[in-house]
């Protein structure tokens, strides 16, 4: 089985010159959104990808470029499509998504609109289940290490391609993965040490040969160019590009 990964975006938090760093990842005619950070409507636009022709998105901590277009999301399927889609998230992310995010903007008293069950379809995820979304796409939560009690997840697809998400370097799960098969490193990579909150590259570049060459760099800052050919056996994975892999 083949999937594809289309980087909506690749770029960091605050990078001008790519989109947040959310994935499409398109699985026997099943769409899923791997986080909807805010510039997440307009990327969408620019690819001719319409927000009716997802399937189910997933979130994986509520930073803003992670989150920021689900009130979006949530308003024009709410109004316009006139149906929920379903919003995958880890149990404990369910109440702070909606109390410390979302809820300023959707809440509506007058029409009792009052939770994120009023938006979405909401399937809360267990970490370290592998749960099945449609035949041939299956995805786990991971716990990953990245601001200190604020939960966030990495994500495995088909148990075999590592979605970092956001995360510090955490070079015993990556090797555990690589023995377990992994075939794919998506991983985010904060281009400047020291890291504080993400992976960097000068952590990344000590992980074995065989672990750098399935690895592909994303999250990463406008300066990206000026690294090209400094990421040992890494690459960097590119925006709006489509990639196929076996999983
Ligand atoms: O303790 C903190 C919290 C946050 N930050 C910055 O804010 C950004 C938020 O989105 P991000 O998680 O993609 O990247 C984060 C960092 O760039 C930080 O440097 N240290
Ligand atoms: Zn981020
Ligand atoms: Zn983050």
């Amino acid at each position: 089985m083949s999937l594809q990964i289309q980087m909506i975006g690749t770029g960091s938090a605050f990078a001008k010159t790519y989109y947040n760093n959310n994935a499409l990842v398109y699985a026997g005619g099943f769409t899923l959104l791997i986080d909807c950070g805010y510039t997440a409507p307009r990327a969408l636009h620019e690819l001719g990808v319409s927000l009716e022709q997802i399937d189910a998105v997933l979130i994986s901590h509520t930073h803003a470029d992670h989150i920021g277009g689900l009130e979006e999301l949530a308003f024009r399927y709410m109004y316009t499509f006139k149906r929920k889609i379903p919003l995958l998230l880890s149990t404990n992310l369910e109440t702070i998504l909606w109390e410390q995010s979302l809820r300023g903007g959707l809440e509506n008293l007058a029409e009792d609109v009052t939770s994120l069950n009023d938006y979405f379809e909401v399937v809360a995820l267990s970490e370290h289940t592998p749960t099945t979304l449609h035949p041939g796409l299956t995805v786990e939560l991971l716990p990953a290490d990245h601001i200190p009690g604020k939960p966030c997840y990495s994500v495995l697809l088909n148990g075999k391609i590592f979605f970092s998400a956001d995360t510090r370097f955490n070079g015993p799960l990556l090797y555990e993965l690589h023995h377990k098969g992994c075939t794919v490193f998506l991983h985010d990579c904060q281009l400047y040490s020291p890291g504080m909150v993400h992976a960097t590259l000068d952590e990344l570049l000590t992980l074995p040969k065989a672990i750098q060459q399935k690895t592909l760099l994303m999250h990463y800052g406008d300066d990206m160019p000026q690294f090209i050919g400094k990421t040992g056996d890494m690459t960097f994975i590119e925006q709006f590009k489509t990639y196929t892999f076996e999983a």
